[in-house]
């Protein structure tokens, strides 16, 4: 990992270890838990300070609390996924700070786990309050980062607490980062950027960066269509973003300029509205009806990015390349993701709805790095730093 320490870099044994992770994951309306993929790919990291005789204080946020405690954001059932995962026993704190807590922390005993209560129950965790990361501080000797998906927040227990103690990095968050710093500043050419969803507005400034750095662009989805309008098509019904529309313009002509392929949609799929096996139709781009949407990319224009597809050897991907949850509209996506599956290239994706959607593919396997952050594998993409990885350590 680029010049910061990680867990294997201190000595771990009879130690408390202040462990941030991002357990941020889907629940239903019963609090089950229905995708653990984060839970998981924190294990590693967990197994090893076990391993090496720690004692482990872990810690995450849930959803989005508004700093308050709230049953429907409790840990709880992250708890038993994990204690389930592990195959030992996790003691459940019921806060986060405060003189229990620091007592369960004290008993601890080399190897066992005590899980925290959802940090964001204190309004001070997000606004990265120095007390109240110095109380987090004291329930432990040293502090491990592995929330890769919250390394975007600069909040308490993700950049904060790290004024206090040694910190460093876990495997996932070393492994994220490893990848993404490959793709995006020694990537083997071609380069290509696979750039689709809905969020115009958030992903715009990746566009940007990615323009300075990519072989070649391929833009879909909703994203699409805004350069579409910028084109001077009819985009009918369609998602636009208005206020973007110029400076879509002006990212094709930068392209243009500094000789970067940017690929759009040169047919696409419409429908009166989004409805499951309602009747669509394939149509060129400059044939849009105006009281239609485009809801994902054609067939010719998923040929065109197949082929450069195939010939890359770098891929990052964001966002799905039309309403994929919706058929007939994930055609694209699946098109897509199927071509990045065979490309034999090293790929990245990430992004909660891109990545479901390489998971409905049934491509999964095949993807050389499945990120487990979606606003932080952007703001990384975007040329940003993260806060909960610049508070670490240097080697
Ligand atoms: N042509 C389109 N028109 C309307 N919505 C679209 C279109 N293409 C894709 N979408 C929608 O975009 C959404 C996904 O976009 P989004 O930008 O959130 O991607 P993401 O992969 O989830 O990334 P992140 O996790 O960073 O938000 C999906 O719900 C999909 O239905
Ligand atoms: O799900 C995520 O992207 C992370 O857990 C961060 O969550 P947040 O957007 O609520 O900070």
């Amino acid at each position: 990992m680029v010049n910061k320490k990680t867990v294997k870099d201190v000595d771990l044994k009879d130690k408390k270890v202040f462990v941030r992770v991002d357990f941020n994951v889907p629940l239903n309306d019963n609090r089950e838990i229905t995708d653990d993929t984060r839970i998981r790919a924190a294990l590693p990291t967990l197994q090893y300070l076990r391993e090496q005789g720690a004692k482990l204080i872990v810690a995450s946020h849930l959803g989005r609390p508004k700093g308050q405690f709230n049953e429907k954001y409790s840990l709880k059932p992250v708890a038993k996924r994990l204690a389930e995962l592990l195959g030992i026993e996790v003691k459940m704190a019921p806060d986060v700070v405060g003189p229990v807590v620091e007592q369960m922390a004290q008993e601890l005993q080399p190897g066992e786990v005590l899980l925290l209560e959802n940090v964001r129950f204190y309004p001070e965790e997000e606004k990265n309050d120095p007390e109240f990361a110095r109380k987090l501080a004291r329930l432990a000797e040293i502090f491990v980062n592995d929330a890769f998906g919250a390394a975007h927040r600069a909040h308490a227990s993700t950049a904060g607490i790290a004024s206090y103690l040694p910190a460093v990095a876990g495997f996932l968050m070393e492994k994220e980062i490893n990848f993404l710093s490959r793709a995006l500043n020694n990537p083997e050419r071609p380069f290509v950027a696979i750039i689709g969803g809905a969020k115009v507005s958030d992903k715009i400034g990746v566009i940007e960066n990615l323009l300075g750095k990519v072989d070649a662009l391929l833009i879909g989805g909703g994203m699409a269509n805004t350069f579409l309008k910028a084109m001077g098509y009819e985009t009918g019904k369609s998602l636009v973003e208005e206020d973007k529309v110029n400076l879509a313009g002006e990212l094709m002509n930068k392209a243009k300029e500094i000789g970067v392929k940017l690929l759009l949609p040169s047919d696409v799929v419409v429908a009166p509205r989004i409805e499951a096996g309602i009747l669509s139709k394939i149509v060129a781009v400059d044939s849009i009806p105006a009281e239609e949407m485009a809801l994902d990319i054609g067939d010719k224009t998923s040929e065109l990015f197949r082929e450069e597809i195939l010939k890359a050897k770098t891929i990052v991907w964001n966002g799905p390349m039309g309403v994929f949850e919706v058929e007939p509209f994930d055609r694209g996506t699946v098109a897509v993701a199927e071509a990045v599956a065979v490309s034999g290239a090293l790929s990245v994706v990430g992004g909660g709805d891109s990545v479901a959607a390489v998971e409905k593919a049934g491509v999964a396997d095949k993807i050389t790095h499945i990120s487990t952050g979606g606003g932080a594998s952007l703001e990384f993409l975007e040329g940003k730093k993260l806060p909960g990885v610049e508070v670490l350590n240097d080697k």
